[in-house]
């Protein structure tokens, strides 16, 4: 698999998750050189200077010397994969490289697939033939088992088990501790909440919560958490 171990690096988004990648990229022997966040917040990592929006990020990448030798990652956690998906767009626009970061405690099959920007924590499992879009975050101790499909933008949260052979469409998270039974088709937009156990398909565009997991109401009325 494409894997990332080099040197410069840079994170969009400053808050926990961001803490978290840096940790995972640091291991790796990368170093974080610049945070970038929508908000002007202070910066999550000693040393490493914040810069504020779009306008700020236009300010960085036009005074640094060689964009192309810097990689760009994104640290926006939660039901936000499209934000991810766009802001990985922004970074291959301007010519920032994109990989694939792999905790070493991670366990991950050589027959997986990843999409650009994917991010396998501490702990994560990736098993035989299970496929991983872009912008993709597999969090602590959560598995993607055999042959599985998750796509663009997905997310399972930590301790989140997705069973085999289940397609799991784009922008879906899938909750703290929840379970995905196997062979099962979940749509896109999807948002699972933590602990629920999944034992039918769920179409496009709702939120699902319990065991059996049940539609409590369209995720387009997200509250982004
Ligand atoms: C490293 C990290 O931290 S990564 C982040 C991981 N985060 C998560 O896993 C959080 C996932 N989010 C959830 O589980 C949320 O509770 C959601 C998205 C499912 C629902 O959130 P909201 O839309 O705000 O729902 P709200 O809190 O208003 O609850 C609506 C109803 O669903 C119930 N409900 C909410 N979440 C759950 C759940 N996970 N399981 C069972 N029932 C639930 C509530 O009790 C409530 O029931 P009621 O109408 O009978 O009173």
């Amino acid at each position: 698999m494409k894997d990332f171990s080099m040197h410069e690096c840079i994170i969009w988004g400053c808050a926990g998750h961001a803490m978290v990648l840096a940790e995972t990229l640091a291991v790796r022997g990368a170093r974080v050189i610049a945070l970038f966040d929508q908000n002007p917040v202070t910066s999550v990592i000693d040393g490493v200077p914040v810069f504020h929006g779009l306008s700020g990020f236009e300010d960085w990448i036009s005074s640094h010397p060689d964009p192309s030798r810097v990689t760009g990652f994104v640290a926006i956690g939660g039901h936000r994969g499209d934000d991810r998906l766009a802001i990985q767009q922004l970074f291959r626009d301007r010519g920032l490289r994109l990989a694939t970061i792999t905790h070493p405690l991670a366990s991950v099959s050589p027959t997986a697939s990843f999409g650009e920007g994917s991010q396998i924590l501490a702990q994560a499992v990736v098993a035989a033939a299970a496929r991983v879009g872009e912008a993709c975050i597999i969090n602590h101790k959560a598995s993607l088992d055999h042959e599985s499909i998750l796509g663009d933008g997905g997310h399972l949260a930590p301790g989140a088990t997705v069973c085999g052979c289940v397609n799991i469409g784009r922008n879906v998270m899938v909750g703290a501790g929840a379970v995905i039974l196997p062979r099962l088709s979940i749509g896109n937009d999807v948002l699972i909440g933590a602990g629920a156990v999944v034992i039918n398909d769920i179409p496009s565009g709702v939120v699902v919560v319990g065991n059996p997991a049940h539609i409590i109401r369209k995720s387009s009325q997200q509250k982004n958490r």
